[in-house]
């Protein structure tokens, strides 16, 4: 693993930090609120790149809506965001186009992956827990849904003082979508 500096990043919802950290090529960032270091529980967010959501405005899924959320958030209460550079659920664009192409013929999310030879979700969050540890958390408030972020993060010795749901607008393209995900993979929705 490789890591940056800190930098000043100002956005046009305030002034945060970045840090970057490499793993396998791929380049993680963390955005944090200014007063980051000084916070006893930070508010956290692992945030799984989408470019077609967080970058397009994509409403077959509810990423973006998901991440300005915790932006905004965390510019008021303080935290940051890991964007974890994980694709597709870790398929990457290209695989998760292909799976897209195939919900377009009628298969959920799941069934669209496992046709492409996949499992349900291939994500790894080992960097992470390189994270945490360079960061020196002990004790978050997490920003989820996902019970397996909540048990990786557990699986770290990290404390979760409290979980808070990250819940974006649902529409007539995402609706499945949304209820696969609390349906079959157990998110708290
Ligand atoms: N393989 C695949 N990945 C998808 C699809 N739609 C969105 N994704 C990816 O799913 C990831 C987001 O995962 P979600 O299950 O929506 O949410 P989560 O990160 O598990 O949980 P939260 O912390 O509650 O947001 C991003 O990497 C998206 O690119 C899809 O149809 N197929
Ligand atoms: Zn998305």
């Amino acid at each position: 693993m490789e890591k940056s500096n800190e930098a000043k990043l100002p956005t046009k919802y305030g002034n945060f930090t970045i840090k970057i950290y490499k793993q396998a090529n791929q380049e993680h960032m963390v955005f944090m609120s200014e007063n980051f270091h000084k916070l006893k529980t930070p508010n956290v967010r692992i945030h799984s790149e989408c470019l077609t959501g967080d970058t397009f405005g994509s409403l077959k899924c509810d990423c973006q809506n998901q991440l300005s959320l915790a932006i905004k958030y965390i510019a008021k209460e303080g935290g940051m965001i890991i964007y974890h550079r994980q694709e597709g659920r870790n398929i990457g664009l290209l695989n998760k186009v292909n799976a897209y192409a195939l919900q377009d013929l009628g298969r959920d999310t799941i069934e669209a992956n496992l046709e492409l030879g996949f499992e349900e979700d291939e994500r790894d969050y080992s960097i992470v827990k390189e994270i945490f540890n360079d960061l020196k958390l002990k004790d978050i408030q997490l920003i989820t849904n996902n019970p397996d972020k909540i048990a990786y993060v557990e699986s770290l010795g990290v404390n979760i003082i409290s979980r808070i749901p990250s819940i974006a607008p649902v529409n007539s393209y995402n609706n499945e979508y949304i209820n696969v995900k609390k349906e079959h993979m157990g998110h708290l929705l």
